[in-house]
């Protein structure tokens, strides 16, 4: 039983303030306007691996970067003739307020994204907030990297901005592939990086507000060293206050279910750590826990009832779970939001503690497909990369086993959000 709400955003974020003033100067405005090539080396990610340095390093940064009014005037959106600066080929995947385009920027012939927002759907002040919050973040090295411009089509049917290409796969596909879901090492990496960025991004009191598999890119599907979180146009700053804007998905909180239409919501932390839950229980197991996190949802209700302990019996389907692993869910997937953890409290059981009972005995799904080059990934992204199944009867078997006992043992859930 889904529940369908139509909300409109129209909210516009007025609490620029505390960020620095665009420059006034005419001749660094133009400065600013350059048509994307390399990324700036000011932008420059860091390649070293400890994270209060990776967080250091991303304040810094992000102080030098321009951050402008969303009420400012069309001058500094640059007009460009899509064809003469860029070879655009196919589209990476749509959303509900645009879709990405992969390119190519001819001087450069640096493969890049190109996210373009329609007009007049989209008003003007969402896409300089969304652009804002891309290059705001940008310097962390989890977070994808948004060159500096922005910029309209040539015919003014659609603004866009331009980001680094991940020419892999987003963590939706990866644990789609990977039925039972990933192994505990590789949710503990994946994880490892997701906290870095939600971090950097709460410390700035910013909260992201649609995270979901989908947003998190995997530069490296074999060895997840690079992983990204994108698509800030939900971002805003904590203690904001937001009309509804869009349908319930998997994802969200008890709180935004229960909201109704025109009702306004005071944006908090607490909701990304309510997303991170689903994430990490999605993860290691390939599912969600439900489709809505609404008491007519059964399994939602019979978590609660056991939160509540109102039910003894923890419904099987978080048998899998550590028992720290089952207190991170607790304090994460919680209806109260005030008792939700923070990212810090999250990083601790992530990496320190064992997260399933048992090691899955599985394929993680790296030992079980060979992936073609990068080059052939590139142009088969969208769909779903063309994988090559190794030859493998017991592998075959164990995959078909484990896939049966997840159907009978938990109801499934739809993925689709
Ligand atoms: N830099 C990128 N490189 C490769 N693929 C990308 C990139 N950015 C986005 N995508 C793909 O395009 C999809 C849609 O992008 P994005 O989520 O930014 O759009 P959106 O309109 O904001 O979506 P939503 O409805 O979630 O708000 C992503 O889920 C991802 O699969």
């Amino acid at each position: 039983m889904e529940c369908v709400y139509i909300f409109e955003d129209s909210f516009i974020d007025e609490n620029f303030d505390a960020q620095p003033e665009l420059d006034k100067n005419p001749e660094d405005r133009e400065k600013q306007r350059k048509i994307i090539a390399a990324p700036s080396v000011r932008r420059a990610k860091s390649s070293i691996d400890n994270e209060t340095k990776q967080l250091q390093e991303a304040r810094k940064k992000r102080r030098n970067t321009v951050f402008i009014k969303s009420n400012l005037g069309m001058d500094l959106i640059k007009k460009v003739d899509l064809e003469e600066v860029y070879d655009v080929f196919k589209q990476l995947g749509t959303g509900r307020f645009g879709y990405v385009q992969l390119a190519e920027h001819k001087q450069s012939k640096l493969k890049i994204a190109l996210k373009f927002f329609p007009r007049p759907q989209i008003k003007q002040a969402d896409f300089v907030r969304e652009y804002n919050y891309s290059y705001f973040l940008s310097p962390h090295p989890n977070i994808i990297d948004t060159y500096e411009g922005m910029y309209q089509t040539h015919d003014e049917s659609a603004f866009f901005f331009v980001q680094e290409f991940c020419p892999s796969a987003s963590l939706r596909e990866a644990v789609e592939r990977s039925p039972g879901g990933l192994t505990e090492d590789v949710t503990r990496v994946i994880f490892t990086k997701v906290l870095s960025a939600m971090e950097f991004m709460h410390s700035e009191n910013l909260v992201h507000r649609n995270l979901k598999a989908e947003n998190i890119l995997i530069f490296d599907i074999e060895r997840y060293t690079r992983v990204k979180i994108t698509d800030f146009g939900l971002t805003r700053k904590v203690d904001s206050t937001v009309k509804y804007l869009e349908y319930v998905n998997c994802y969200h909180a008890p709180e935004l279910c229960e909201t109704v239409v025109n009702e306004v919501l005071t944006v908090n932390k607490s909701l990304d750590i309510w997303s991170l839950g689903i994430i990490f229980y999605y993860c290691l197991k390939g599912k969600f826990p439900w489709q809505k996190a609404s008491i007519m949802c059964k399994p939602y209700w019979e978590w609660e009832q056991w939160l509540k302990r109102k039910s003894p019996q923890l419904p099987k389907r978080w048998d899998p779970f550590s028992e720290k692993s089952l207190k991170l869910l607790k304090r994460c997937l919680n209806p109260k939001a005030k008792d939700r953890w923070t990212v810090k409290e999250m990083r601790k059981i992530i990496t320190k503690e064992r997260l399933l009972k048992e090691a899955k005995h599985t394929f993680s799904f790296d030992d079980h497909f060979v992936y073609l080059d990068e080059e052939n990934t590139v142009k088969n992204y969208g769909t779903i990369p063309k994988i090559t199944k190794k030859k493998s009867a017991l592998g075959n078997w164990i995959n078909n086993t484990w896939a049966t006992m997840s159907e009978i043992s938990e109801q499934v859930v739809s993925a689709q959000d």
